[in-house]
């Protein structure tokens, strides 16, 4: 779609708005049509003596009463249309940020947070000022063109009409030269600020590391060869939009000494009277706004159309998982999956598959631990079954359904992940376990915290669960942080329960503490009849000895699998990384 069919489509949604603003907009015009007249006839009165001084004082009156009623005009159809325009703002912010909380990480893994927000920010203001300003400035121009034209033609003389809009073509001609230089110069701008803006959010988000490192003043310099480039580039939009300026200015005196020369000829030879000739001059004076209008208005849809072609592809950027299920909820039932194979979008055809061949079976109330070492798809296989990425090949299967027949948000209100970076809001901590589940009580969101482990914690913080925790937490340590990302996902007390190497940045005695936790919870489920499942994916094998199924990943495959005392028999990966991590423990004991 594009800017026009876009902004058309508006303009249809609200139309009262732009007739009521176009009404106004006409009425300012009509009024300002009249002065030049009225003051031509002042001015033929007073030469020829046949105006009164009350007529004068009328007169006057007339001309203040025409000037605030174009003040109060134009005041309206300002706020009438900037009201309805700011509407259209808010429409894309609110399209824009629905598509992006329905992409998955394939999308964001191609996209700069920063660049995202420069499009939620300033180019949704530069299509917001093209169908606000732009449309009325627009109208505003052309009706007055029209209007002033018509009288110079029709009221005036039209010989004298004629010699002035000899100019004109040349300036259009300008202009269409300038406006397209103006659209190259704000696609750049606008990259150049998208650019700027990724390093500022990089930069902040990684500010620790940034000054552990020591690289502030890498990172100062980079910003301030950002800036310049960004300042550069919006300077070369204005200087060409500064160029509308000299091409109106060398039309208009073109034009009024076009006018002067066969004016003043037509006065002397007794065919025009003067004040036809200042009216005349006063209507050409007018001009001077629909054509600065032009100009701004050209520049304001050039950004718009800029802004528009950045932003277009990302509202129709197809989604990595489509939500075309029906399935609203889902039935307690067996995890499923047969011979699943993911490939990272990206990866080479010869690259090894994140996953290959994954069969296994979870049933309701059972909890299976996932180990392997780094990169062998652990993450990948829990993220397969959030539905955020969608396997290639084989089928994953829950409650005797495929998983793209739940709707999207059926399942994940079926499962609570906790990954291996847990963000937190900024917001207190109550709020951020709360998340998890609407109208919690403060004994819910405390109980939660206890199973996680960090109720205790919270109470030794100054504000106990009402402590404020920065952007992703910042205040708090990583256990605590992970801690907090459990206890709301427990709060969620859904079926499916994903730790993605959630208990890495605990101590081993805290570990036990909720894993203990969890067992109860699954006991009390199976007694309640709601059975409650859990994948636990670790590094540290003391995390799943007590799970009903232990999977072994290597290279993306099953390489072990079954209860810890048969991987134990087995001799293989599991044996010798149990060993390991038993002699490093007894070591750490020392
Ligand atoms: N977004 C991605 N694009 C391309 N390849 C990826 C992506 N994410 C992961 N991979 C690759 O897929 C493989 C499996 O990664 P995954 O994160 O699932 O492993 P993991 O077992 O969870 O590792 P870890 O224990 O270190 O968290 C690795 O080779 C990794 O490099």
């Amino acid at each position: 779609m594009s800017l026009s069919r876009l902004i058309a489509g508006f303009v249809r949604q609200h139309w009262p708005a732009y007739l009521a603003a176009g009404a106004m907009l006409a009425g300012v015009a009509f009024l300002g049509i009249l002065v030049p007249r009225r003051i031509g006839a002042m001015i033929d009165g007073l030469a020829t003596h046949t105006l009164s001084g009350s007529g004068l004082l009328l007169q006057l009156g007339e001309l203040l009463l025409i000037g605030v009623a174009i003040y109060f005009l134009r005041v309206g159809w300002r706020l009438r249309l900037f009201a309805a325009a700011y509407l259209l703002g808010v429409q894309l912010r609110t399209r824009f940020y629905a598509r992006l909380s329905l992409q998955g990480p394939a999308f964001y893994q191609k996209q700069r947070t920063g660049d995202l927000m420069a499009l939620a920010t300033n180019d949704i203001d530069a299509i917001e000022m093209a169908a606000g300003e732009a449309m009325l400035a627009g109208f505003d121009g052309t009706l007055t063109l029209v209007m002033v034209l018509g009288v110079m033609l029709l009221g005036v003389d039209w010989r004298l009409a004629c010699i002035a809009l000899l100019p004109f073509p040349l300036m259009a001609l300008a202009f269409w030269r300038i406006s397209s230089h103006i659209h190259t110069a704000s696609t750049d701008s606008l990259k150049r600020f998208s650019a700027l803006n990724g390093h500022v959010q990089e930069t902040l988000s990684g500010v620790r590391a940034l000054r552990a490192l020591g690289l502030e003043q890498r990172s100062s310099q980079q910003f301030g060869e950002l800036a310049g480039h960004a300042a550069k580039a919006s300077l070369t939009a204005q200087v060409w939009e500064a160029a509308y300026e000299p091409a109106v200015g060398l039309t208009l005196t073109t034009a009024t000494g076009l006018t002067l020369g066969l004016g003043g000829y037509l006065v002397w030879q007794g065919e025009l009277t003067i004040g036809s000739l200042t009216a005349f001059s006063i209507y050409l004076g007018q001009l001077i706004w629909p054509m600065f209008a032009a100009g701004w208005v050209l520049s304001l849809i050039e950004r718009g159309r800029a802004a528009y072609a950045r932003l277009q592809p990302m509202l129709d950027a197809p989604l990595a998982v489509d939500d075309h299920g029906t399935i609203a909820q889902l039935p307690p039932g067996e995890l499923v999956l047969d011979k699943v194979e993911y490939r990272y979008p990206g990866q080479a055809a010869d690259a090894e598959a994140a996953l290959k061949d994954i069969s296994l079976r979870l049933k309701p109330g059972q909890t299976m631990g996932l180990v392997g070492p780094t990169g062998s798809g652990k993450s990948t296989l829990l993220r397969v079954l959030l539905r955020q990425l969608t396997p290639q090949h084989g089928t994953v299967r829950w409650g005797g359904h495929a998983l793209d027949q739940y709707t999207l948000s059926a399942l994940r209100s079926a499962i609570s992940w906790v990954p291996q970076e847990s963000f937190l809001f900024s917001a207190s901590i109550a709020d951020n376990i709360a998340l998890a589940r609407e109208h919690a009580s403060r004994a819910d969101v405390e109980h939660a915290a206890s199973l996680a482990a960090i109720h205790d914690d919270i109470l030794l913080f100054p504000q106990g669960y009402e402590t404020e925790v920065g952007e992703k937490g910042i205040t708090l340590s990583g256990g605590q942080r992970q801690r907090v990302a459990i206890a709301r996902a427990l709060l969620a007390n859904n079926s499916l329960l994903l730790l993605d190497d959630a208990l890495s940045a605990v101590d081993t005695g805290t570990e036990t503490r909720i894993l203990e936790h969890l067992e109860e919870l699954r006991r009390a489920g199976h007694q309640s009849g709601a059975e409650r499942s859990a994948i636990i994916a670790s590094h540290r094998l003391s995390a799943v000895v007590n799970a009903d199924l232990i999977i072994v990943l290597r290279d993306g495959r099953i390489s072990e699998s079954g209860s810890h005392d048969s991987l134990l028999a087995q001799d293989g990966w599991y044996a010798s990384q149990w060993r390991y991590q038993q002699l490093e423990a007894s070591l750490d004991a020392l």
